[in-house]
């Protein structure tokens, strides 16, 4: 049974949890920049996503040090390369046009975590969820490439929406009770139709098919609960791989 979207909410206020960030070209939001630093093993910007990371640390940047920033380098302003160049941050070129710098970074984290015997629970990405709408596609197909990757969850955060990819075949139990969900929720079947039964949910579903042009679960929300006795928890299985995506609030 899969738990990971609650694992990272769960432990949002004690300092156990070790995750590896990678921060993208987009805004970043300062309440869940901060709390998502200081549980970081391991750092990346990808390509622009060091431009905000700059921006945002203005003042007091020698604190927020990225471990390397990647990618084909079209983005990254000259002065923040110096910048992080000077401070000793490793910067790899990863010129593959390929593949998304997105994608490359996740990669190269990886193998990071590997070689140095990181003990990390999840991987969250700040960015991808705005901006340019190919871009958004691309961080959908990105989750893909990182089910291959790696078994530790890759959960995606921008403004006040969080999506991850759940996995086919299993059980997944969301512990929706933490005081960090929105009111929104969602499943859409991305890659495939899935086959998916839930419960916890307002709509849920019964060994229903989701599909473009046929069913997707948009607009969706949790089942009533007594305020006493909190939310029960959220339970999805599918076939296929299928993206939950759902509104989220800092504390
Ligand atoms: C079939 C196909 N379509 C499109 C491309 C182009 N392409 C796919 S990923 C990629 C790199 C994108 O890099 P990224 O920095 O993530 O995005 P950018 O801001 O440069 O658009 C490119 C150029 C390709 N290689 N193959
Ligand atoms: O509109 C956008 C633009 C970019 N991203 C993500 O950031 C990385 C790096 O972007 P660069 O433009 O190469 O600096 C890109 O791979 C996307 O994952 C985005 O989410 N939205």
């Amino acid at each position: 049974m899969d738990q990971y979207v609650t694992k990272l909410f769960e432990c949002w206020n004690c300092s156990k949890q070790r995750i590896g960030l990678v921060i993208l070209n987009q805004p970043i939001d300062e309440q869940f920049f901060h709390v998502l630093w200081s549980k970081a093993k391991i750092r990346a910007c990808a390509d622009g996503g060091a431009n905000h990371l700059y921006r945002l640390t203005e003042g007091h940047r020698e604190s927020f040090l990225p471990d390397y920033i990647n990618g084909d380098f079209d983005s990254i302003l000259p002065e923040v390369k110096t910048f992080y160049t000077e401070k000793n941050c490793k910067m790899m070129e990863t010129s593959d046009q390929d593949l998304t710098d997105f994608t490359k970074c996740l990669a190269v984290m990886v193998e990071e975590i590997k070689a140095q015997k990181l003990q990390i629970d999840t991987i969250v990405t700040l960015g991808g969820l705005g901006g340019r709408f190919d871009q958004i596609m691309a961080t959908v197909e990105t989750l893909f490439h990182a089910q291959k990757m790696t078994d530790l969850p890759v959960v995606v955060i921008q403004d006040r929406s969080l999506a991850v990819l759940l996995k086919e075949g299993r059980q997944h139990h969301l512990n929706v009770n933490t005081g960090l969900e929105g009111k929104w929720c969602s499943l859409v079947p991305v890659g495939s139709p899935c086959l998916t039964t839930t419960s916890g949910l307002k709509w849920n579903l019964d060994n229903q098919v989701l599909t473009f042009g046929q069913l997707v679960s948009t607009s969706n929300t949790y089942e009533d609960h007594d305020p006493k006795e909190g939310r029960k928890p959220v339970r999805i299985t599918t076939d296929r791989p299928l993206l939950w995506s759902m509104g989220i609030k800092p504390q």
